[in-house]
This record gives C-alpha cells, structure tokens and sequence, in this order.
C-alpha cells in the first residue's frame, strides 16, 4: 500500500514537473505575442501599404493572444504512452520548444487521435492512456487506462491510480453552461468529430448522447484541419433557441475558436429578431414545403395587369395604355426570369415608353378637337404624333412621365418595388389573397393575421424565400464588387509581402496571403468573416452544423441550404425529440430533396448525461409514442431514484429549495467551481408564467430556472422537476415527444410535480406525497 502511495506521489511529481514545463512555453509564447502586438502597434502607418500592413500585423497577434490567453485553463490534460518507450502530452493547442520540436500535441491534430481511440481490445500501439487533472497550473490527479501491462515497467505499475476520467467528469455539478469535453471525448465521438468536412454527415443520438457536445468539437476540429477553407467561408451553427445558445456559447471559445457564427432560425435574416411564437397549427402551415409555392403566387399577383385599359389621368389629358399592351409587357418582364425587383426595371422602361405613346396620341386626339375650326388644307394634314416618335424622344418623355406622381403611382400599383418584409406582411394579413395563392390542403386559415404583426420564427424562412425571388437591387454593389475585385489583386500582393518581411507566416499563425488579404481588403473596418456572414443574408458558409435538427421545418431547411451551397453540414438531432409539429420525422424526408441520398450517419448510443434510474422511467415515455425506438444506454447508475410528489404548484420554492439542498453543496465542491449546481423546473406552455412567478431569479446561470420544454431542450440541470407532466403531454399532437425531453434533462435528481394526475406512462415513479 505504502509503495502504491509512494508511486502516486512520484507520478504526480513528476507530471507537474512536465506541466509546469508546458505553462512556461505558454507564457513564453504569450510575452512572443504580446511583444509582437507592440509592435506592430508602433509600425509606421504613413502609407496605406504600411496601414494595411499593421493592421494584419496586430489582429492577427490580437487573435493569436487571445487564442493562447483562451487555452490557460487545462492546457494540457493527457498523455499517451506507446510501446517504444514514447510519451505524448495532449492539449488545447500545439506547442513547440525552442529547437522547433513539438512537445504539446493539439487535441484535433492526427498524432492525438489515439488518445481518443485506444481501447482495451484495439489499443493501437498504446501502453498506456493517462489523464491529468489540474486545478490553475496545478496537477492535483492522474488516471491511467493500462493496455498493455506487460509492456510498461514495475514503477508505472505502481503508479495506476485514480477512477476513470470520464466518470469524474460526468459527475461533476452543472455551472449553467456547456462545458468542452476535449479530456475525455469517447471514440464514437471522435469518429463523429473527425468525420471528413465534406458532404453531409447526420448525427443521430437519443438524449445526452453528447451531440451537442460533439458537434461543437467537430466545429473547432474542422476549422483547425481545414483553416484556409473555413476562415474565409465561415462555421454556422444552428441551434434551436437563444436560450441554447447561450447555454453553449463557451464550448468554442474554450477551445481557442471565437469566430463562429451562431444563430437560431428565427435569426437568420438580417435586420429581423423573430419575437413572437406561431401556434402549433401556423407552425405546420408555414413550415409546410408548399409555402414556397404561396409566396411566389403571392408575388406573381402584385404583377399586375388592369382590369381595363390603363388610364391615367396627366395635365388635362387621358393617357390610355390598352389592356393588351399592359398585359404583353408583364409577360415580356416576367420572361426574362429575373427577381423581381431586377425585371421591374424592364417592365418601368417599357411601360414609360407606351405612356409616352399614350401622351402623343391624347395630345394628338386633343388637337384634332382644336383643328376641327381651321380652314387651311395643310394644317387639316392627318397628324401621327406617336409615330414621329423615335427613341431619343421616347428616353426623353419616359424621364419627364417618370418624375410626375400620378405615373408613378400608377406604375407601383401594377410591378411595386417591394422588400420581403412588405411582401410576406401583406400576404399574412391578407386572407383573400391567402384564400386564392394556398394549394389545397394547406390550411391557410391559420396563417391570417393583422398587418404589422411582430415576426415569428416560422416567418423567417418566408422572408427568405422572399428575398429570393424579389432579388436586391444590386447594380450598385455590383459595381463595387467589380472595383473590390480590382484592388483585390493589390491587397494580396500586399499581404504576401507582409507574410514574407514580418516572418508571421512561419509562426504558423496562419498560412495564406489570401486568407490575410481577404479579412483587411474590403472597408479597413477590420471585420471578421463571421462579422461580414452575420450581415449578410447571401453569405455562403464553408460548412453548416445544425443543433436539434429535427426541429427545423421544411421551409427552414430551405433557408438553411442556401446558406450553405457546397452542402457541407453536421445534422445533429433526435427524431424521438422531435417538439415542433413542422418538425422532422425521418432524416430522407428533410434531406434527400437536397441531397438525393449522398448523406451519412453516425449513432451515438450511449447516455451521458442521465443515470439509469432516470433513464427507465424516460424508457417508458418512449415505448408509449415510439415502441420501435431504443432509448441509449446510461453510462452511470446509483443516482436517486426519480419520484412523483403530490404538491401544489404554488408551494413550488419549498420543493425546489430542498432539491437545491440535495445537489448545491457537493455538486459545487465536486465541480471545483464556487455556484455549481443547478436546478431546472419545466413546466407546459401554459404554465410557465404562472410558475416563473414564484422564482424571479430566472436567468440560465441563477441557481433555479423556469422553462418550458421548448426552451428546455439541450439544456441539462443537476437536478429538474417536471410540473404537470399530464399538461406537457396534453399541449400538442407532439406531447409524448416533449416528455421525454422534459424527463430527460437531469444528471442526477428527477421530480415530477402533480396536483392530483399523473399520467399512465409514469406510473413506475414511487409515489410520496411529501419530500
Ligand atoms: N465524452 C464526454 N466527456 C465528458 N462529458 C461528456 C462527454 N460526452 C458527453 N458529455 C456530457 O454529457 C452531457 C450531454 O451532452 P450533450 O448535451 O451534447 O448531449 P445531446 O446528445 O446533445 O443531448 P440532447 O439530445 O438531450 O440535447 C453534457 O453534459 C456533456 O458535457
């Protein structure tokens, strides 16, 4: 015993010496980073090759800081042993010694993958897998996976210590947000984070299998091993809610990466925040693929054509365009296949030119009139005014009718410049017009709505789809496209310079000019790539993960395709957590009308997230709405065992208070971290306010949140107590699927809340009618 203390405390000893180590290279290569930002700060900026040439210079060393300031926390966190006598140490990031060796490996880097996937039957050349755990720069654990034991020697025999790495993770108390998981990802996993960057990849997993987690290591894997791609196309991550996305906006920092985009649906069109919420009913129809088809005849209808001839009245005179002609130029505009507010610029001409026309014939009929009282042969000479009209004069009056408010008016009433906005505002307050473009079927009804009414997420993929067919009028920025391409040449020549004389490229900070040159060139604003992709609604992404996938409808898997032409995307989710009425219930159906069959998927099936105890009576919510789907398999048991209490609701706080008690004080001392430990009430839609009420402090990181189950999804909470499960599963034909969500949200503690039901699929939970 005292020899297996002794060895402990050696390797201990030891592997702080070498961690110690580590964190001076670190700081080594911070003071490197800081000094060079000096630097460049104090760089002449006379000329604007000079200005160019400072500003690459400091935020690439700006990044690079904040990159190495964003790694302090577990630096380094593993090592791998294999049979040549060789040790690796794994960390957040790459270092190197002085001699240019590498002596710390990053995590996502070819020669840390066995880390992730040696296991006892297939150990790929390892000895030994160690984990270390730190507190600050302090090594205060280790703990070695053996897989070879003859091939290690009696001292590191000795020294096996410790509970695996990964249970001590999964126990610890929930802070509120998401934490990396780049010490102890599972092999499935990696497959799934290593996966190529191309095509389509479908991560597919019951609740807590980590996809989330996952797929977030994918984001800072892919952006690490295929930089120049991803840094001028950008990551976008879609998550179903801002709630979610604040509950994962560390993971990516953490590990080094700030520069992806993360939005939910309802945030995908700039200048729009999505507020309001559609009723199931409007969320089917909106999200229904058809939609596409009602927008577009919504807008084929404000090209219009009179009911008559087109009259407008001018100075006195009736300038008459006849019907035909009207509707022979909608159709030559139309022809042409241009959006919308592009071809309104052919139809303008056109119908300017045939109101000019219109004007010589009414002045000409007017002088006819007049003439009727001369007497002289040469002045009663039939006058053809129209015809005298050649196109220098038609140009000419097209400009004058076109500055006169009655012609305008005119002209809007029949091709309208519109923005999406207007367009899809006018459609959804319109049920006359909604009546006549809706495919049967679609129950339009549900769309009606007054005028000026606050956007909701399913809208969002309406205005896309709007802004497509409507086209911007873009000739300016075409034009600036065309003098940016120009100085293009320039800027990169510019940046290659600067990689060459400053010497920055051979610190592997980044590796090309254009890369470089892209990121300064355009406005010297020094905006990111994710800054430009946020306002840019055609921004075409280099790869697209999308969280909770199965609740996106059709009409949002449109939108979400555009953003993403080379259809390189993650597709994370749960068909058994499908919440949303419009949502998915297979992965062909939402993929192969883009994709045609060329996607892959990956399983994730074991649960780490939710003990064995919980996960029985989550079990059986699934057999009752999916008896075909197996729930994943929990990695931990021994929790408490979930239960039912009957309690008012307005006692609630009592309830909660104990729970608190339950997890507060280990689960913060287990995580380390002052504050850790978190409950989470879930509640249907109905009742969220009523029970929000009672605890006012509602923020993700305050000790005790209120959601709905909407709102709840990818969260996790130590300890959750599900109020009015028989609500959860009356509030929509998706019911069975949201309580499975709700009952699947604890690490540790489950308590469902009645005031008198509880539904027959929680009949298992022990009844106790106090705490
Ligand atoms: N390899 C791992 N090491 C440590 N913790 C892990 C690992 N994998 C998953 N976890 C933890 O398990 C929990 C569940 O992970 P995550 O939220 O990614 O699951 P999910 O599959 O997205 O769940 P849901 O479908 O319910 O949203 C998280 O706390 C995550 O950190």
């Amino acid at each position: 015993m005292a020899n297996r203390q002794d060895g402990f405390a050696q390797a201990l000893d030891s592997e702080q010496r070498a961690v110690s180590w580590l964190y001076g290279r670190l700081d080594a290569a911070r003071q490197r980073a800081e000094e060079a930002l000096r630097t460049a700060y104090g760089r002449e900026t006379g000329t604007r090759q000079a200005m160019v040439e400072r500003e690459a210079m400091a935020s690439e060393q700006a990044r690079r800081l904040a990159q190495l300031n964003a790694v302090e926390r577990g630096l380094c966190f593993g090592r791998i042993d294999d049979g040549s006598g060789q040790s690796t140490y794994i960390g957040r990031i790459g270092l190197r010694d002085e001699e240019h060796e590498s002596v710390l490996i990053d995590w996502r880097a070819p020669a840390a993958r066995p880390f992730y996937v040696a296991t006892a039957t297939d150990p790929g050349g390892l000895v030994r897998r160690r984990h270390l755990h730190l507190k600050d720069r302090t090594v205060v654990g280790i703990d070695d996976e053996v897989f070879d034991l003859d091939g290690m020697s009696d001292g590191d025999r000795r020294t096996l210590v410790g509970e695996a790495a990964l249970l001590a993770a999964l126990r610890r108390g929930r802070t509120g947000r998401m934490g990396d998981v780049v010490a102890t990802i599972q092999t499935e996993q990696d497959r799934v984070i290593r996966s190529s960057l191309q095509g389509a990849l479908v991560v597919q997993g019951g609740p807590g299998t980590g996809k989330t987690v996952a797929a977030l290591h994918r984001a800072a894997y892919l952006l690490y091993t295929h930089r120049d791609t991803l840094e001028r196309r950008g990551v976008l991550v879609v998550g179903p809610n801002p709630m979610f996305l604040r509950y994962i906006s560390q993971v990516l920092p953490a590990l080094g990466e700030t520069q992806v985009v993360m939005a939910t649906v309802g945030e995908m069109f700039p200048g729009v925040r999505a507020r309001a919420a559609d009723s199931p009913a409007a969320a089917v129809a909106k999200g229904d693929p058809r939609m596409a088809e009602v927008v577009a005849r919504a807008l084929e209808l404000r090209q219009a054509v009179p009911g008559a001839d087109l009259v407008v009245e001018l100075d006195g005179l009736r300038l008459r365009v006849p019907y035909e002609v009207c509707a022979r130029l909608r159709e030559r505009a139309r022809a042409v296949r241009l959006p919308h507010n592009m071809a309104r610029k052919l139809y303008v001409s056109e119908l300017l030119k045939e109101l000019a026309r219109a004007e010589a014939r009414a002045l000409e009929e007017s002088l006819h009139i007049e003439e009727l009282e001369v007497d002289d042969p040469e002045l009663s000479e039939p006058l053809d005014l129209e015809a005298d009209l050649d196109e220098i004069d038609l140009e000419l009056a097209s400009r004058r009718l076109w500055g006169e408010p009655e012609i305008r008016r005119a002209v809007d009433g029949l091709w309208p410049e519109l923005t999406p906005q207007r367009l899809i505002d006018d459609l959804l307050a319109s049920a006359e017009t909604l009546r006549s473009v809706a495919p049967p079927g679609l129950a339009w009804q549900e769309l009606v709505r007054p005028p000026g009414s606050a956007w909701t997420p399913g809208d969002v993929p309406l205005l896309d789809e709007a802004a497509e067919l409507l086209g911007e009028e873009d000739s300016a920025r075409r034009l600036a496209a065309r003098e940016a391409e120009q100085e293009w040449a320039e800027h990169e020549r510019y940046a290659r310079e600067v990689l060459e004389s400053t010497g920055v490229a051979e610190q592997g900070i980044f590796e090309r000019a254009d890369v470089l040159a892209e990121r300064h060139a355009d406005d010297g604003s020094g905006l990111t790539t994710a800054d430009r992709a946020v306002a840019d609604r055609s921004w075409a992404y280099g790869h697209v993960i999308v969280d909770e996938a199965q609740e996106l409808s059709p009409m949002a898997w449109r939108m979400v395709m555009r953003r993403v032409p080379a259809k390189s995307l993650t597709v994370v989710g749960d068909l058994a957590q499908t919440g949303s009425a419009a949502g998915a219930r297979s992965w062909g159906e939402v993929l192969d009308p883009y994709l045609e069959g060329r996607w892959r998927v990956e399983r994730l099936l074991v649960n780490y997230r939710t003990p064995v105890e919980i996960m029985r009576v989550a079990a059986d919510v699934l057999r009752a709405f999916a008896p075909e789907q197996e729930p994943p398999e929990s990695v931990r048991s021994g929790g408490a065992e979930p239960r039912a209490v009957r309690h008012a609701v307005a006692d609630l706080p009592a309830l909660v208070k104990a729970e608190l008690a339950e997890i507060g004080p280990e689960a913060g001392a287990e995580a380390g971290e002052i504050g850790a430990g978190r409950v989470g009430v879930v509640t249907p839609d109905a009742r969220h306010a009523e029970v929000a009420r009672l605890f006012p402090e509602g923020d993700l990181e305050a000790p005790v949140v209120v959601l709905t189950v909407g709102q709840a999804k990818g969260l996790e909470f130590d300890a959750v107590v599900v109020v009015d499960a028989q609500g959860i599963l009356d509030q929509s034909p998706m019911g069975g699927q949201d309580l499975y969500v709700a009952v699947t949200r604890a690490t540790r503690r489950l308590t469902v809340v009645h005031e008198g039901g509880l539904p027959d699929v929680l009949s298992r939970l022990a009844e106790k009618s106090t705490w």
